[in-house]
């Protein structure tokens, strides 16, 4: 696999240069509440841009339906790249037309030119692999090599990640291989117990994840918008919380077949509405109200599984365990995460919104033994499988 140290070896003044970066940030509005993932492209950007490389950046953010969204532009992602580079950074309105080929065309040597959220093109995620592959020749027209940098994004067989790749002289990019190798001593030998706390809102990649998991890891810790489907799953009612109704009988079977290893909360916080002004209780996980929907774990559970956390050898943890960004519901969260930082295990938080409620919620960074920008990214790397936006580099 060729890197971008290679690249920068090859030479790659006034060459035009496209990044996949995960520029992925949590907004309020247009306001960005944690750079965390900008901050962490940049070494590549500058790198880059030191060696006199025109950059080309294209990201996603958000999931947009293959449409223009003006709630899901890169617009804010552009201005805040701009600050941390100190240099602007111009942003096409577009992600392979007219603007994107001008806005690339007027780069000059050292500039960075970031396209519009790729997935404001249908092709970008199509299961088509030709209408792939027709979007990544429109990407590939734009640049002279390609580096791979998004490593939160690596998981994703989508054109800008995995199609171009094929298309241009491809490269890993530092922040990818960075991810990789601290992975890596998860999948080798971890030191037992090996703890996984999963949590977050994307309930269905993460229920698929655990599976895989189970025979790899000691316990299995579920809190966040994951939870429901399994409360469900022991005949619980959950009121309006996330369910993924069809994913229940599998909850059911993977109980079952792992008594013991997968724990439950055993009491949620549930609020008659999405808001930080909502009317809340903290119930047992038994006595979910109908209507009501459950937005984090209680303290009972926080202790439970801080007990646990406090005995593991090496804990991933991946998805809040409740909805942090508002105060009411990120007690939990803050619970679950200052038990990783006061347990001695071998601590990697791995996802946007994870790994933004560590900074935003004040625990100590130093407190994990790392903090990834990839979540869903680095689960699939543990559950063992191939990542497609690695494997087609020729790693
Ligand atoms: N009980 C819940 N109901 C709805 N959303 C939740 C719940 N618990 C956590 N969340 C939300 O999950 C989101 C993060 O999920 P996810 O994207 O899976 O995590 P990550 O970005 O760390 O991989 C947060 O915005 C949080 O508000
Ligand atoms: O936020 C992301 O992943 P994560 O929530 O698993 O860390 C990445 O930007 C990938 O986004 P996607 O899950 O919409 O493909």
């Amino acid at each position: 696999m060729k890197t971008l140290d290679d690249l920068i070896a090859e030479g790659v003044a006034g060459r035009r240069v496209l990044v996949r970066a995960d520029l992925n940030v949590p907004l309020d509005g247009e306001t960005i509440t944690d750079d965390g993932r900008i901050r962490a492209a940049l070494p590549t950007l500058q790198a880059l841009t030191g060696a006199g490389a025109k950059v080309v950046v294209a990201a996603h953010l958000g999931r947009p339906k293959g449409a223009p969204e003006p709630r899901y532009s890169l617009a804010p992602v552009a201005r805040r790249l701009g600050e941390l580079l100190g240099a602007d950074v111009a942003l096409a309105t577009d992600v392979v037309g007219e603007s994107a080929r001008a806005t690339v065309a007027g780069l000059a040597d050292g500039g960075v030119a970031l396209l519009e959220n790729v997935r404001f093109e249908a092709r970008e995620t199509s299961k088509d692999e030709a209408e792939r592959s027709a979007l990544a020749d429109e990407y590939a027209a734009l640049a002279d090599a390609f580096v791979s940098d998004g490593f939160g994004v690596v998981h994703r067989k989508q054109a800008s990640v995995y199609d171009v790749a094929a298309k241009l002289p491809a490269y890993a990019g530092g922040l990818v291989l960075a991810e990789v190798d601290v992975l890596k001593q998860l999948t080798g030998e971890p030191a037992r117990p090996y703890v996984v706390v999963l949590g977050g809102s994307k309930v269905s990649d993460k229920l698929a994840v655990i599976e895989s998991l189970l025979p790899k890891v000691d316990a299995i810790l579920v809190g966040g918008g994951m939870c429901f489907t399994f409360l469900a799953a022991e005949g619980l009612g959950v009121g309006d919380s996330l369910l993924e109704a069809e994913m229940i009988d599998t909850c059911k079977r993977l109980l079952a077949d792992n008594p013991g290893k997968v724990l439950l909360p055993a009491d949620v916080v549930i609020a008659d509405e999405f808001s930080a002004d909502a009317s809340t209780h903290t119930v047992l996980a038994a006595n979910i109200r109908e209507g009501w929907k459950g937005l984090d774990i209680g303290p009972i559970t926080v202790e439970r599984y801080s007990e646990v956390i406090a005995g593991a050898g090496t804990v991933f943890w991946n998805g809040p365990m409740g909805v942090f960004e508002l105060a009411p519901f990120a007690e939990g969260t803050r619970g679950v995460a200052q038990a990783i930082v006061d347990s001695p295990a071998y601590s990697v938080v791995g996802g946007g919104d994870s790994a933004a409620a560590v900074r935003q919620l004040g625990l100590p960074e130093d407190g994990f033994s790392h903090i990834s920008t990839g979540g869903g990214a680095s689960l699939e790397y543990l559950e063992g499988k191939q990542l497609p936006g690695v494997a087609v580099l020729g790693a």
